[in-house]
């Protein structure tokens, strides 16, 4: 199967327009057939061996949002004590999270024992399995935004408060909690750019030929 010309604008357009959404959430419930075929997409990502270490924990009551919403609180107020000075001001006027305005949450995990303990690929390194189920966070990611659905990753928060929370059980790691819903605008940059925060580094100072070199 070839991609024709626009499938592959249309696949660039939805990369370079993801963004990672804290904010501008609306209320709109999205429809099970759209998360199914997010959810769908995810579930079609790489994964070593063939392993497909991820289940998705789908949340949807306040109840849940509510506990989820403390447990950033706390991992939030740790955080901001390891900035300092102005650093410490911009961090603190950052919303860095949309629990309870986004209408679905998602947690990915990683199934650190789904096939048994010898995996092809994962002889050399471990962590493979962990790497499989961030590709899935990323279609999970590419796929919403085709759907025009905003997604926000919300990693300050202690995996002890989603184990709990989640009933995940303790040998599966949580990878990723995702934020989920309609947003009333996409950025056109990240919003830590737009902010301040921190600058896109330009490509050529990453790519390094045949050998590593410090830039
Ligand atoms: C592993 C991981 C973990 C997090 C994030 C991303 C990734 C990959 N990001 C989003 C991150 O800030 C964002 O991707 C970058 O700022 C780039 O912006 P765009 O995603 O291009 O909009 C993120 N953002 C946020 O507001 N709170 C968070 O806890 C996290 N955590």
């Amino acid at each position: 199967m070839k991609i024709t010309q626009a499938e592959r604008d249309a696949v660039y357009k939805t990369i370079f327009n993801r963004r990672d959404v804290r904010s501008e959430f609306k209320s709109d419930t999205i429809p099970d057939d759209v998360l199914m075929r997010i959810l769908t997409a995810a579930h079609h990502a790489p994964s070593v061996g063939f392993m497909q270490p991820w289940d998705f924990v789908i949340v949807k009551s306040d109840e849940t949002k509510q506990r989820l919403k403390q447990g950033f609180l706390k991992a939030n107020a740790e955080a901001e004590l390891l900035f300092e000075g102005e650093r410490k001001d911009q961090y603190r006027a950052l919303k860095l999270e949309g629990i309870l305005e986004a209408p679905i949450g998602i947690c990915i995990t990683c199934d650190r024992t789904r096939t048994g303990p010898v995996v092809l690929g994962r002889t050399a390194n471990l962590d493979m399995d962990l790497y499989s189920s961030v590709c899935a966070v990323q279609n999970l990611w590419l796929a919403a935004r085709a759907e025009n659905i905003g997604v926000g990753w919300v990693s300050i928060i202690h995996d002890e408060v989603l184990h709990q929370t989640l009933g995940i059980p303790e040998h599966i790691v949580p990878v990723a909690y995702l934020c989920l819903g309609y947003v009333s605008t996409f950025y056109e940059k990240p919003e830590l750019e737009k902010k301040g925060w921190l600058r896109r580094r330009p490509l050529e100072t990453l790519i390094h030929e045949e050998q590593w070199q410090a830039k």
